[in-house]
């Protein structure tokens, strides 16, 4: 893992427009996340077409959720991108989770999400999950680990209890919001610094960077709150 742990998260349908983010905020971030809505519109190649030339490391975040078979088969056929981390859904089970982990280069880092951090209290309730999510990112992180997992992803809510139970675990931390900035369509939130404080390992972070007027200047004051 690079000093700088800020992973921007790419979320555009469009090679040029990917590439020009890239490229303005390479020198202030320490990884690329590029995921489902970037790889539904141009796959593997345009993958690789963004991250051509570039020494930073790939995260690629396809919050893989099937069968055990089709997982590892979709792992195998992403062998070529040899990404730095790579996403699968805790709540697929362990049978699931230990096949990606097999599945996948020694190299790739590979985490479940546990709870997405699009959801509340409610949102579990209205599944069946009565206790929260707290209580069911601390399981599904439990079912990640027993499964040979290398972290999880989580909201910076519950990033210092998991982390108290896993001390060697990749924690991936998303919903992050500089202070005063759009929350939009996230639930559990917190500051990146307040975050890496946690014990974040991983700081992802789109639209408060991407949908900045200065990206590059966004993802610089980022890294300035950070050091
Ligand atoms: O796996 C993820 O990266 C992820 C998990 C999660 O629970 N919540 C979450 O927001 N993410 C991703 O993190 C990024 C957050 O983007 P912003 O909300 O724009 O900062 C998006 O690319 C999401 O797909």
């Amino acid at each position: 893992m690079t000093a700088n742990r800020v992973f921007v998260a790419i979320d555009v349908a469009d090679v040029v427009a990917a590439r020009a983010l890239v490229a303005a905020v390479a020198p202030h971030v320490g990884g690329i996340k590029l995921g489902l809505e970037f790889f539904c519109a141009h796959g593997p190649a345009g993958i690789a077409a963004v991250m051509a030339g570039q020494d930073l490391p790939l995260f690629l975040d396809l919050k893989l959720h099937d069968i055990p078979n089709t997982v590892a088969g979709a792992i195998h056929s992403l062998a070529p991108l040899a990404p730095s981390i790579l996403t699968v859904h805790a709540a697929g089970g362990h049978a699931m989770l230990a096949a990606a982990r097999a599945a996948a280069l020694p190299h790739t880092r590979v985490v479940a999400v546990t709870v997405l951090t699009s959801l509340d209290d409610g949102d579990l309730l209205a599944a069946g999950v009565a206790d929260g999510t707290g209580a069911q990112a601390q399981r599904l992180a439990g079912v990640a680990r027993a499964a040979g997992l290398d972290g999880i992803v989580c909201s910076p809510h519950e990033v210092a209890a998991v982390k108290a139970a896993w001390d060697d675990g990749l924690f991936v931390v998303p919903g992050l919001r500089p202070a005063g900035s759009d929350v939009g369509d996230q639930k559990r939130v917190m500051t990146p610094a307040d975050a890496q404080a946690l014990g974040a390992g991983v700081l992802v972070i789109g639209r408060p960077i991407t949908a900045a007027a200065d990206p590059a200047a966004a993802a610089a004051a980022i890294a300035a709150s950070l050091a």
